[in-house]
């Protein structure tokens, strides 16, 4: 990372640069303290975290802004999918000592970049040398606005339908650095009333099998919208691109369960690239019909798992 002549990134010099940066306006104590003091929202505050680790999640050597690009989305997504509005995120750092100040600088830029274009700051993070590969975690406070339960991953019930925002697989190609987390999509189906919803991170079969096992119904889908980098990909890898779009993960696409009135509403209403992709039913499990309406065997691995790939 570090060419010749830059400096090695310090700490002391990033803080003094973070220091100079805009004040968030969501912050109530004073910039830089030990924590963030931020204004009393009106909605249900929601929390989750997520990370990006260099050779796991993106391959070493990455540009530094895409890492923070790709933290930053990844966590926001998972806001989508309780159909919640992003206010703020904090951005833990685990760094190696041959990082130049520019790229740590582009990272954080990255970060607080992508946070911005869906409305929320940067509010604060940790900073660390780390022995190994770069890694970039992101803790994200969303807004979840009216009183209604909101969407799990528990709750789809049989006769709703199932529905994806958009196309999926291959997104190794380089859409996994751009990730586009469907907050927009997620409030207007929670709006229409979608009982279950999960981004879709680690594949749709997998993801779809999750939020089954965890409503206690089957999902049965048909045709799922393939992506065209899972044709691109599928001719590389000799799979086929069904299989691309089931199982390679980091679509970030929302599936959601809802009544199909409902769906056929929110799909009228303007939902670019979503589709009804099937039907809950009593059971267990998933059910994949491709085009021609053949039950798709279930793969060895339905998706990604951090230590069984
Ligand atoms: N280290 C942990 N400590 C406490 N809870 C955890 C931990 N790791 C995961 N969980 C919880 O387990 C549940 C499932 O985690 P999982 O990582 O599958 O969800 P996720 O955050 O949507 O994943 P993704 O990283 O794909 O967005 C979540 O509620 C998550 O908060
Ligand atoms: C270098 C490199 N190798 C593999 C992948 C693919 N990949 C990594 S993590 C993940 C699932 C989501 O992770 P998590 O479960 O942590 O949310 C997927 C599909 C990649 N992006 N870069
Ligand atoms: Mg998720």
């Amino acid at each position: 990372m570090s060419a010749a002549g830059e400096r090695r990134w310090s700490e002391a010099r990033i803080h003094r640069w973070l220091a100079s940066r805009e004040r968030p306006s969501l912050l109530d104590g004073s910039q830089g303290h030990d924590a963030a003091v931020l204004r009393r929202m009106q909605g249900r505050p929601v929390l989750c975290t997520d990370q990006v680790i260099e050779g796991v999640h993106a391959a070493v050597g990455t540009a530094p802004r895409l890492l923070g690009r790709k933290a930053v989305a990844r966590t926001l997504s998972d806001l989508a999918a309780c159909g919640a509005s992003a206010r703020a995120v904090l951005l833990a750092l685990r760094l190696p000592r041959d990082w130049t100040d520019a790229a740590v600088r582009a990272l954080i830029r990255g970060a607080w970049t992508e946070a911005e274009r869906f409305g929320a700051e940067l509010v604060g993070g940790d900073l660390a040398l780390g022995v190994g590969p770069a890694s970039a975690a992101v803790t994200a406070l969303g807004e979840l606005p009216g009183r209604g339960r909101p969407p799990g991953r528990d709750r789809a019930r049989p006769g709703q339908v199932v529905l994806c925002t958009g196309p999926t697989g291959g997104s190794l190609l380089g859409r996994h650095l751009r990730i586009e987390p469907r907050l927009a999509a997620g409030r207007a189906l929670r709006e229409a009333g979608a009982s279950a919803m999960i981004d879709v991170s680690d594949g749709l079969w997998l993801d779809a099998s999750r939020l089954a096992r965890a409503s206690g119904v089957r999902l049965e889908l048909s045709d799922p919208a393939i992506h065209r980098d899972a044709v691109r990909l599928a001719r590389r890898t000799g799979r086929t691109p069904l299989a691309h779009a089931l199982i390679d993960g980091e679509d970030h696409e929302l599936l959601a369960t809802l009544p199909r009135a409902a769906a056929m509403r929110v799909l009228a209403a303007g939902l670019p690239g979503a589709r009804i992709l099937g039907r809950v039913v009593r059971g267990e499990g998933v059910v994949v019909r491709d085009r021609e309406g053949d039950r798709v065997p279930a793969p060895a691995q339905l998706g990604y798992l951090h230590g069984d790939c």
